[in-house]
């Protein structure tokens, strides 16, 4: 695995893996990382017989609802996806902030540098970073660590 990256831009020179060309999804008309293919719902269920998230119905709704809401009409199964959902939600909405203080902390480190008279970015320490994703969390990793870099740049 290389992967390289190129200060002025943001975007990555080069990496082995093949698909997809434009992880970050920058280019026109390109998803990027989310997936939105043809037949595929994506992040989020948007079916017609979606109503919203689970939880924001009245207590007691009517099955089919239920079973529209969690995609299954075994009332055992569905009251598992709908605790689990909750750990879901909990641990998104923590990915989130913790993803805004490292952007925020980040940019911080580049002006405090720049106003040093130091360099916006520092590529060894960002490959240092790329290295710990990819070795915990394999092709993924890298493409996480990128969409992470990118943020803590801000638009360069
Ligand atoms: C935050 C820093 O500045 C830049 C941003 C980095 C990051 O988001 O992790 C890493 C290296 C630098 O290019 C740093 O040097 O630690």
């Amino acid at each position: 695995m290389m992967t390289d990256v190129v200060e002025s831009s943001g975007v990555p020179a080069r990496h082995d893996d093949p698909a997809p060309a434009d992880p970050i999804g920058t280019d026109p008309g390109d998803a990027g990382l989310i997936g939105t293919g043809p037949g595929e719902a994506g992040p989020v269920d948007a079916g017609p017989g979606d109503v919203g998230p689970i939880g924001a119905g009245p207590a007691g709704a009517d099955p089919g609802d239920v079973a529209a809401r969690t995609g299954t009409g075994d009332t055992a199964a569905a009251e598992r996806i709908v605790a689990i959902r909750q750990r879901i939600d909990e641990i998104d909405r923590t990915l989130i902030a913790l993803w805004q203080e490292r952007a925020a902390l980040s940019q911080e480190v580049g002006v405090t540098r720049m106003a040093s008279g130091g360099t916006r970015l520092v590529l060894s320490r960002e490959r240092e970073i790329l290295e710990r994703f990819r070795s915990e969390l394999g092709a993924d990793g890298t493409q996480l660590a990128l969409l992470l870099l990118r943020a803590g740049r801000g638009p360069l």
